[in-house]
């Protein structure tokens, strides 16, 4: 006879003892005595640490989107300088400068030195050769207005356009079943697509370190990026793998400026084909052993996905591969960065959810794909990946 648990008997079990793991947390004597106990101080000031960054996060977020928007983080990674120099860069007078400076400090964004004087800490540095992320912190303003009456954004219909959806203007297009502007190189949209292409380009290079590191592009002939946008993602797996033919799929008016972009590369555009349309309402080109799908999946709710996942399979000869990069919830080390950070961020722009890999495996299953794995990245917390198969 087997003495294991059963289900419900086990989730029983996890109920109880969660309830009285929280009853205990929440007394307040335990909570002086155990910050009073040597043996549990340390737990107890990491826990209490940990609920303060809760408190304050976005305190600290603009903290840093103050030194990115002033300045301050190109001018101390020129190198060490005071608190004047500082003030001159980011135009603010000399009191405010040194606030700023010292909240900088104390999230490891600068470091002071002796003599008053302040250079990049190390929170600083890695941010400061990370282009990608300067580009979101910067555009986090948008998220940010979003999120400031957070309760309003979720009781009200996600159709409602908000500051983020106004920025992705396919993103609405998606949620209310239009058709997704710049189809008709409709003139109007023309702007709105340089300035997401443009960020997207800004945040491409660290998307596409993390899949050229897990996945080997060489041991394919063709390959398709759908929802390519001006191409940075081609040209980085077309300088990894230069033998491998080359083809993006992407809405009119991006493919217009990916033309600008890829057109005069000598290295890519012998081997380019580019291709205008919609993936929720065309066909996708054909002749391609490989397409890959860099952020898109996560941005659409999941009928449109499941439509796209089936588009990509009817496009795929047999045995052709599919592979999917984007940030994916419940993420080795990033679960916040999932259910947190992307979910709200989709939320806010009123199309898509971040999805677990057993998720986009089920969609995977019924889109028609034989078979489909996880293959692992050196940091999930930028970009996950799956491998699916025909
Ligand atoms: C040498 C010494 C002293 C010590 C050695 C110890 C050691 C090894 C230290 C390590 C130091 C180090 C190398 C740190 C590296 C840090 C890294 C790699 C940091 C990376 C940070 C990346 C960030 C913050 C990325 C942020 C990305 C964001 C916010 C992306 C947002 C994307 C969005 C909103 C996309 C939107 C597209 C849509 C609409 C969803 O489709
Ligand atoms: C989040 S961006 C990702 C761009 C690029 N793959 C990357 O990772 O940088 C989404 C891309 O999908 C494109 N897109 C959105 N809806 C589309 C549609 N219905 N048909 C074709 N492309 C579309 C957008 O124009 C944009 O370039």
């Amino acid at each position: 006879m087997s003495n294991r648990l059963d289900l419900p008997q086990r989730a029983g079990l996890k109920e109880r003892w969660i309830g009285w793991r929280n009853r205990l947390l929440m007394s307040p004597r335990f909570q002086q005595w155990s910050a009073a106990f040597p043996l549990t101080r340390p737990i107890v000031r990491a826990r209490a640490r940990r609920a303060f960054d809760l408190v304050a996060g976005f305190a600290y977020a603009q903290v840093l989107a103050a030194c990115v928007e002033g300045g301050l983080l190109d001018l101390l990674a020129e190198g060490p300088c005071d608190t004047a120099a500082a003030a001159n860069r980011a135009g603010l007078g000399l009191a405010a400068t040194e606030r700023l400076l010292r909240a900088a400090a104390s999230l490891g964004i600068a470091e002071t030195l002796p003599g008053e004087r302040w250079t990049l800490g190390m929170d600083g540095a890695a941010l400061q050769c990370n282009p990608g992320a300067r580009a979101m912190i910067r555009h986090h303003a948008l998220l940010y207005a979003d999120l400031a009456d957070p309760l309003a954004l979720l009781r009200a219909d996600r159709k409602e356009p908000t500051a983020l959806s106004d920025f992705w203007t396919y993103a609405r297009a998606s949620a209310t079943g239009m058709v997704p502007p710049g189809r008709r190189g409709d003139a109007d949209n023309a702007p709105a697509a340089t300035a997401y292409s443009a960020l997207m380009a800004a945040s491409q290079a660290m998307v596409s370190e993390q899949l050229i590191a897990a996945y080997k592009f060489n041991r394919h002939k063709a390959m398709l990026d759908v929802g390519g946008g001006t191409g940075a993602f081609v040209r980085a797996v077309g300088t990894a793998a230069p033998e491998l033919r080359l083809g993006l799929f992407d809405l009119p008016d991006v493919v217009a400026g990916a033309e600008t972009t890829l057109g005069r590369d000598a290295l890519i555009a012998p081997r380019l084909s580019l291709h205008n349309g919609s993936f929720l309402h065309d066909a996708l080109p054909t002749g391609f052993d490989l397409v890959t799908l860099v952020r898109i999946l996560h941005d659409h709710d999941d009928e449109p996905a499941l439509r796209l996942l089936r588009a990509v399979r009817a496009a795929l000869p047999p045995g052709g591969t599919l592979l999917i990069g984007e940030p994916m919830a419940g993420a080795a080390g990033g679960a916040a960065m999932g259910d947190a950070y992307f979910g709200l961020y989709l939320w806010a722009m009123g199309s898509g959810r971040p999805r677990r890999p057993a998720e986009l495996g089920a969609m995977l299953r019924s889109a028609g794909f034989a078979s489909w794995k996880e293959i692992p990245t050196h940091l999930p917390l930028v970009c996950g990946a799956i491998v699916a198969r025909v």
